[in-house]
């Protein structure tokens, strides 16, 4: 399947929580599905940390299916023979939508000039990329992990724009040792000597290896202990017995060689830094007054959270905070912790009971 592409050029400079603004943006975005006559079908979904607008089309980089094509595609649980499905690349990124590998005013990339954006900027754009399409009110923000935070933060933030709001596999604030593997993956970005304070992108060499370490060690904070021993245990790769060296003589190792080499080919590392920084930042407590239930306050939209109990990254209790705050606000919200063994990416992955809620959820 593949979805239609396309990219909105902003023509009022984009107001950020910093204080800064930023000019000239653009958002890539694809839709799926059409719009009805009175634009009430719309879907918004909302990516995580490292995705992107390609929810259901072949990922241009990597040639691999979207990452939900089990989800969203005709008679899924997300159906764009119903629904008008539309995802856009969060500003930040680097497939498409402004970010630090854009081009400034001076013509060059913005690299750290680029400003520190928030979980509410991304969403902003979002709401202007809406804005644009002429969809008011969204039948329904969806989102897993990243994704979850934007679309509380929408709802939250333009309470008046969705009608359903489910958030799976996310949280309202950034845990403590969340910042913490953020800022383990961004120091090794930094401490790759060619990450040069950012000022990459015309060089020969890119911060590959500091980046891929980022990745490797965010990807075991995706998956279980339980999915680790199920797939790799201490098996050996290719080989009889241990090299009583370092390379990686275990499947596991080669494993997250794979996964982070592979990253370093579809992802900017300075776009990781930015985006896990507006993740660690994401705090919608704070944002209004210090009690999560006021940023519900006076909200029509249904909700639900969906947790998974292998989800270490996210667990259950931060989706429970939430649900209370909901009910505090006096919201209506359901609430389901699926099992699944894989971990936080299980949103991801081959888990029928939660496509089973998505579907529900969207009649
Ligand atoms: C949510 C969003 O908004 S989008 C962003 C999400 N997308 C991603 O995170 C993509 C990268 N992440 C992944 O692929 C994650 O691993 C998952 C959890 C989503 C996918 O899980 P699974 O489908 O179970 O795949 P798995 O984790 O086993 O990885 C399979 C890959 O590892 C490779 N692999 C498996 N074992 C080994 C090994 N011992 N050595 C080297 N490579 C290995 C496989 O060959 C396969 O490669 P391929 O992807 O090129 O086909
Ligand atoms: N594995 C997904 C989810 C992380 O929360 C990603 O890379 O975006």
């Amino acid at each position: 399947m593949s979805g239609a592409s396309q990219v909105l050029q902003l023509t009022d400079p984009l107001p950020l929580d910093g204080g800064s603004e930023l000019a000239q943006v653009e958002i890539a975005y694809e839709t799926y599905g059409t719009l009805a006559d009175d634009r009430s079908n719309a879907i918004l979904i909302c990516h995580a940390l490292t995705g992107d607008q390609y929810v259901a089309s072949t990922h241009p980089v990597t040639g691999k299916p979207g990452w939900w094509e089990r989800m969203v595609g005709p008679g899924k649980p997300i159906d764009t023979d119903r629904y008008f499905v539309v995802c856009a690349n969060v500003i930040g990124s680097c497939m498409g939508s402004s970010g630090p590998a854009s081009l400034a005013a001076d013509g060059k990339p913005y690299a750290m000039r680029f400003p520190v954006i928030t979980i509410r900027d991304m969403v902003r754009g979002l709401v202007a990329l809406l804005d644009a399409l002429g969809i008011e009110r969204l039948h329904a923000v969806v989102g897993g992990s990243m994704g979850g935070m934007q679309a509380l933060s929408l709802a939250a933030n333009w309470p008046e724009r969705a009608t359903r709001v489910l958030v799976i596999a996310s949280t309202s604030r950034h845990s403590a040792q969340n910042i913490a593997f953020h800022e383990l993956g961004r120091q090794a970005v930094m401490a790759d000597p060619n990450w040069c304070g950012g000022d990459y992108y015309a060089a020969d060499a890119q911060p590959d290896s500091g980046l891929a370490v980022a990745r490797m060690a965010a990807h075991i904070t995706y998956l279980s202990e339980e999915a680790l021993t199920e797939k790799f245990g201490r098996n050996l790769q290719d080989r009889e017995t241990k090299s009583f060296g370092f390379d990686a003589d275990f499947q596991v190792e080669s494993y997250l060689r794979y996964q982070g080499s592979g990253f370093t080919r579809r992802f900017d590392a300075n776009s990781y830094l930015y985006i896990t920084r507006a993740m660690d930042y994401f705090d919608l407590a704070e944002e209004h007054g210090g009690k999560l239930a006021d940023a519900f306050a006076g909200t029509t939209a249904r909700f639900c959270l969906v947790s998974f109990d292998s989800d270490w990254l996210y667990p259950t209790s931060e989706s429970r905070h939430v649900v209370h705050a909901l009910n505090a606000a006096g919201a209506a919200v359901s609430f389901v912790e699926l099992s699944a063994p894989h971990g936080h990416d299980s949103f991801l992955l081959d888990v029928p009971a939660l496509d089973r809620v998505v579907k529900g959820f969207l009649e």
